[in-house]
């Protein structure tokens, strides 16, 4: 499903003008339109759902050690002030019996990032979304990111990044899970 630009575009054109800018000078006359297609795109993760989006890209395997995709790059919005925050995730999770398919983590992240979004809703939705999907003993999630809103505005902090982790099932129970996760990502940087 896809909503129509027409609408966004509309509300555009008059942010421009509430700007006090000339909404039909030459240069901004294609600009409600352009940047109502790319805030579109910016959040088309409400477009998805994870059924479609995993696509019984589910395997039977025997691996029982834990997985680790790290550094998946990151771009979503902060729904205080819709402006973006960049960063990455990792995902660790351990296996029971069913693998998912590699390209389907960096999905699963895209799918919830590009929302309007809280870094800390983002992590735990992230987390569940694995942990549903696979049946896993454990899911964790690392993102590190920083916020345009602290950055280009605010108290302009440009060296401040957040970090927020969710850990599930194994790797909430034990220490040692959690540490050979986090030393596997190099939680020290
Ligand atoms: N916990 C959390 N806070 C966030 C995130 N993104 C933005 N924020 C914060 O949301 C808060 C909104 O605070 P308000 O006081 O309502 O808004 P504001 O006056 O624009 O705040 P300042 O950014 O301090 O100027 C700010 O502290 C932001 O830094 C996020 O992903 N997680
Ligand atoms: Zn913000």
């Amino acid at each position: 499903m896809t909503l129509p630009l027409d609408d966004l575009a509309g509300h555009y054109r008059a942010i421009i003008e509430g700007l006090g800018e000339n909404a039909d000078r030459e240069g901004l006359q294609d600009t409600p339109m352009r940047a109502a297609k790319a805030m579109q795109f910016l959040t088309r993760g409400y477009q998805q759902n994870l059924d479609e989006l995993v696509n019984n890209a589910v395997f039977e395997s025997a691996m029982d050690e834990m997985v680790v995709i790290q550094d998946i790059e990151l771009y979503s919005m902060c729904e205080h002030h819709m402006l973006p925050f960049i960063g990455k995730c990792h995902i660790a999770y351990l296996p029971q019996g069913k693998v998912l398919g590699l390209s389907k983590f960096a999905r699963i992240v895209d799918m919830y990032a590009r929302r309007l979004q809280i870094q800390e809703n983002l992590t735990r939705q992230i987390a569940e979304a694995v942990e549903n999907v696979t049946g896993a003993k454990g899911v964790a999630v690392v993102i590190e990111a920083q916020h345009m809103c602290m950055m280009m505005r605010g108290v302009e902090k440009q060296n401040s990044r957040m970090k927020t982790s969710m850990m599930l099932g194994q790797f909430r129970k034990s220490q040692a899970t959690r540490s050979e996760f986090l030393n596997l990502i190099g939680n020290h940087r």
